[in-house]
Parts: C-alpha cells; structure tokens; sequence
C-alpha cells in the first residue's frame, strides 16, 4: 500500500483528480468505482471544475458505485442516487445510462444483488475504484466482522454508521437500518484503489490501517491484501492516536 500524505483536504481532493484524470486520459473506456460520504466531495467537484473549464470529457467512462441505502426511492433526497447526481453526473457530459448503483428499492433484495455483480462482470471490473473509510474501518457499507469473501450483499447499518449518516437526513430515525453494498471481495477485484481520508476523525482508523495486521474487525484492512492501493491522507488524519 502506497501512502501520499498531503496537507489537507483540498490537496487530498487535487491528488485523488489527478489519478483519475490519469487514468481516464490512458484508458479507452474507463471504469471508475465510486464512493459516497463527505469525503470524496471535493474531488467530485474538482473533476466538475475540469469538465466545465478545461473540457475534459467523460464520455468514455463508466461508473459503479458502492452502495444505497434500502428502500429509499433513488429521488429521495438522502439517497446515494440523489448524492451523486447532486454532486457529480449532472455537471458532467457523461452518459448516464453509464452510471449505476444497487437499487434499494428492488423487490428482490437478493437478486439485486446478483444483478449488480454480474452488471459489474459485464462491465470488465473496475478498473479504479474510489474509497472513503468509515471510522470503524468500514469500506463501502462493509462494517466490522463481514467477511473479506462477501460479494454484493445486504448489510445492517452498525448504530454508529447511522448515527454518522444522520447528518444527512432529517432525523436520526430516518436513517435506514439496511443497505446494499459491494463486498469487500468485490472491492478487492478492482484493479486500482484509492482509499481517501481527512481530518482528525479519521486518525483512529488510519492508526489502525497503518498497523499493517489483518483484522476481520476492521474491514478496511483487507486492502492489505490488494498490490496496487494508494491511500491519500492528510495531515490531520495521521496524527497517530
Ligand atoms: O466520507 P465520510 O462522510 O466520512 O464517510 C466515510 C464512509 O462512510 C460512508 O458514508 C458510509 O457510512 C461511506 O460512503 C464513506 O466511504
């Protein structure tokens, strides 16, 4: 695992667009995997910034995200759905029947499931997938002691992911106790990582990363097991706790 360490969260934001741009600028047709949550924010909008000032295109690109909440309608103003088109596909030229997630609103939960998997099967894999980490080491909605063989599955949300997620949604309650998420065998799939972390609350969590140890505890450490992980910290966040 390789570690950039930055200034802060704008530089964070700068490294994590220009990998991608790298990658988009050497690859044909590109497959990005993409994260929710406040962190990869303003790598969302310094991408929009290079679309809509320097022209950059995303026509070539793809994209899989990794999570949704279930049972949220995709217009629901909480819904990962809502997040992405807010903050990214709808100020881009990107083709959006080229965008996918998990649908929590299918009938089938399983099947869905099984959908998503094989949609990225036929898509060619992820060729870069992007990560934020949650502070008890989730990755995607992976919490603690899932199993670093799961493929897309339905998870419980552990009480503090709701609780971190309520800021999101008008009252801790509404937070949805389920959501789909890619497994942490999914995730490992991809070709590339980038894992991004800022900020103080998140120095728990990369003290533990940086350990080096295998913990089905804290699923963020199975990315120690993938050869091409670039993890982009902070300075905040490395402060060792
Ligand atoms: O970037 P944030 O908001 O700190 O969230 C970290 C992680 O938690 C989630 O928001 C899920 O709780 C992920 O989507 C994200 O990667």
């Amino acid at each position: 695992m390789e570690v950039l360490e930055v200034a802060n969260y704008e530089e964070m934001s700068m490294t994590a667009t220009r990998i991608l741009l790298n990658k988009m600028n050497h690859t044909q047709k590109v497959t990005l995997g993409l994260a929710t949550g406040a962190t990869p924010r303003g790598m969302y909008q310094m991408l929009v910034a290079s679309h809509q000032e320097k022209g950059v295109s995303f026509r070539n690109v793809q994209t899989v995200n990794l999570d949704e909440y279930v049972g949220l309608e995709r217009h629901h103003p909480s819904s990962y759905h809502t997040y992405m088109a807010m903050h990214f596909f709808r100020w881009i030229d990107i083709d959006r029947s080229h965008t996918h997630l998990p649908n929590g609103k299918a009938e089938d939960l399983t099947l869905e499931c099984f959908r998503y998997e094989d949609l990225i099967h036929h898509m060619g894999g992820v060729d870069l997938q992007v990560l934020g980490l949650g502070r008890n080491g989730h990755i995607g909605f992976n919490e603690p002691g899932t199993s670093f063989h799961a493929r897309t599955h339905v998870v419980e949300l552990a009480r503090s992911t709701r609780r971190a997620n309520a800021r999101y949604f008008a009252r801790e309650d509404e937070v949805p106790s389920r959501a789909i998420t890619m497994g942490i065998a999914t995730i490992l799939e991809s070709r590339e990582i980038v894992l991004l972390a800022s900020g103080s609350g998140k120095s728990e969590a990369i003290t533990r990363l940086l350990e080096g140890k295998i913990q089905h505890q804290f699923p963020a450490t199975a990315l120690l097991e993938h050869p091409k992980v670039t993890m982009i910290v902070d300075r905040e966040a490395l402060i060792r706790q």
